[in-house]
C-alpha cells in the first residue's frame, strides 16, 4: 500500500502521465486489489488483476472477468510464465480467459515468452503462435477490443539482466507486425518484461510500446526514472513519426 500511495502521487503529476503520452498501470494481488483501487480512483493508475477465470460459475474460489469489471479493474493479466509452469495454463485454457476478459469489457495483458534462450527469430516464431493461439480464438468468434501483449522471455525473468537489446528488438517487432487484425483496437501495444529496469526503454523504446516491470520498480524512485525514460521515448517517437510524414510529404510534392 505504501508503494502504491507513493505512484498514485508520482503520476497525479508526472508531465509524461499528465501529458496522455504514457499509461501507467499496476496489477497487485487480489487481496490488495480494492485498496489500491480506491487509492488510485480520480487518478491516472489503472489497476488490474493477475489472473482471473473464464466464466462467471459457480466454480468455488474462482474468480471471473465480469466480477473484476465491478470491482473497477479494467486489465487482466493472461498467460503469465507462473501460471503456465505451475499452475498447468496451456494456449488453450489462456484463450479461454482472453474472451471472458474480452467479453466482460476489460483489456487482457497476454503472457507470451519462449522458455529457454536461444535464436531470437527461432523466439519471434514461438511467441507470435503463442499470440495466436491466445488470441486468435476469441477475434475469429467475433470478440473486439484492445489487447496488451507482455513479451515476457522466461529466462529473463527473476534474472539479473534483461534479454539482450537485439533479442528483445527482434522479437518484439515482429510481434508488432503480427497484432493487427480485424476485431483488434489499433492502441493495442507490445510490452517487454522480464528484469526490465531503469536504462532498457531508452535502449529500446523504438522497438517497443512499453514495460511490464516487476522487481526493479519495487522501489518508486526507480519507477519514477522509468517514467521520465517513458515520456522522453515517447516523444522521440512522436519526433521520428513526425519527420517521417514530412518526408512523405516532400515525397509526394
Ligand atoms: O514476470 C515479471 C513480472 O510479472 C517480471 O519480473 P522481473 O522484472 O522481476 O523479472
Amino acid at each position: 500500500m505504501a508503494w502504491s500511495r507513493e505512484i498514485v502521487e508520482l503520476v497525479r503529476t508526472h508531465p509524461a502521465v499528465t501529458s496522455g503520452a504514457v499509461e501507467p498501470f499496476a496489477i497487485p494481488g487480489f487481496l490488495s486489489l480494492g485498496e489500491v483501487e480506491a487509492l488510485a480512483a480520480g487518478s491516472p493508475l489503472r489497476i488490474g488483476a493477475q489472473d482471473a477465470f473464464w466464466d462467471d460459475g459457480p466454480y468455488t474460489g474462482e474468480v471471473s472477468p465480469r466480477q473484476l469489471a465491478e470491482y473497477g479493474v479494467s486489465l487482466v493479466e493472461v498467460g503469465h510464465a507462473e501460471r503456465r509452469r505451475l499452475f498447468g495454463e496451456t494456449d488453450e485454457t489462456v484463450a479461454r480467459k482472453v474472451d471472458a476478459v474480452l467479453a466482460a469489457g476489460l483489456t487482457p495483458l497476454v503472457c507470451v515468452g519462449e522458455p529457454l534462450e536461444g535464436d531470437a527469430h527461432a523466439a519471434a516464431e514461438e511467441v507470435i503462435r503463442q499470440l495466436e493461439a491466445s488470441i486468435g480464438p476469441a477475434l475469429g468468434a467475433g470478440r473486439e477490443g484492445r489487447v496488451l501483449v507482455a513479451y515476457e522471455p522466461v529466462w529473463a525473468i527473476g534474472a539479473a539482466e534483461p534479454a539482450p537489446d537485439a533479442h528483445i528488438r527482434t522479437v518484439c517487432s515482429a510481434l508488432r507486425e503480427a497484432l493487427p487484425r480485424p476485431g483488434l483496437a489499433s492502441d493495442s501495444a507490445v510490452l517487454y518484461g522480464g528484469s526490465a529496469g531503469p536504462g532498457l526503454l531508452t535502449r529500446i523504446g523504438d522497438a517497443v510500446d512499453g514495460l511490464f516491470l516487476g522487481r526493479f520498480a519495487h522501489d518508486p524512485e526507480a519507477f519514477g526514472r522509468i517514467l521520465e525514460e517513458a515520456g522522453s521515448t515517447a516523444r522521440a517517437c512522436e519526433d521520428a513519426a513526425r519527420g517521417a510524414r514530412q518526408r512523405g510529404g516532400e515525397e509526394a510534392r
